[in-house]
């Protein structure tokens, strides 16, 4: 079994608690509160800033240009591709993109990104790997989970999210960054191996709980947030 194949195993608990998640689920059943929905696309706006932010750190910490190359391409993609899931949300609570972006991360999105950020900063590249790994990762079986369910077709409200994430460039991504993290991750410590499990498994966590996040709308407990 290699490095990632059993990352997915330890994990999959929280795969299918994600999968179960009455977010996901009402994104499958092309029902969900317009106020869950806007509070996920202000947090993701700003939950994908920090993914670029990563990336950069990535590439600094890069020696093989197949890596910069690689990590290049992906603050591209978050840039110009990304943004089609976040429009078709927006749709559908016809509210415009742009009145989402600028707010300041709620708690456990806050939590998530500083988590991303420890590794990044402390970690070399397979500890940055690790804690990236679960966010394309399951996105992909979420899309495929609620395409293979629900087979949404043009008249579903959520069918381009969906197979933005089941049949776009998400496999290719996802199996891209497991084979470098399963090429890294090749006679480690134990205490390496340990910090590389800990890192993906609370991502996973981080996962689950940005959308419940969303779903019920969480709030720092005052609203005076001083920095973004
Ligand atoms: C909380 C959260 N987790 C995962 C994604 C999906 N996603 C964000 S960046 C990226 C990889 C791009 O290289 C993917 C798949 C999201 N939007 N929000």
């Amino acid at each position: 079994m290699t490095f990632t194949e059993l990352l997915r195993k330890e994990n999959n608990d929280l795969f299918e608690a994600i999968f179960d998640h009455p977010f996901v689920r009402g994104l499958g059943e092309g029902n969900l509160p317009a106020e869950s929905i806007a509070h996920y696309v202000k947090a993701d706006y700003e939950y994908l800033n920090a993914f670029m932010q990563i990336y950069g750190t990535a590439i600094s910490k890069s020696s093989a240009r197949e890596d910069i190359l690689f990590y290049n391409e992906q603050i591209n993609f978050v840039l110009n591709s990304e943004i089609h899931p976040h429009r078709n949300l927006c749709e559908v609570i016809g509210i415009r993109y742009e009145d989402l972006q600028g707010y300041a991360l709620p708690p456990t999105a806050d939590h998530y990104v500083k988590h991303m950020l420890y590794h990044a900063h402390y970690g070399d590249l397979s500890e940055i790997l690790a804690a990236q790994l679960p966010c394309p990762w399951t996105y992909l079986e979420i899309g495929k989970h609620l395409r293979d369910r629900f087979q949404p077709g043009e008249d579903h409200p959520f069918s381009p999210w969906i197979h933005f994430y089941a049949d776009g460039e998400m496999e290719e991504l996802t199996d891209h960054l497991r084979s470098r993290l399963d090429e890294l991750a090749e006679n480690v410590s134990e205490a390496k191996e340990a910090r590389l499990k800990d890192a993906f498994r609370k991502s996973c966590q981080l996962e689950w709980a940005f959308w419940d996040m969303a779903y019920n709308c969480e709030q720092w407990p005052s609203e005076k947030v001083v920095v973004k």
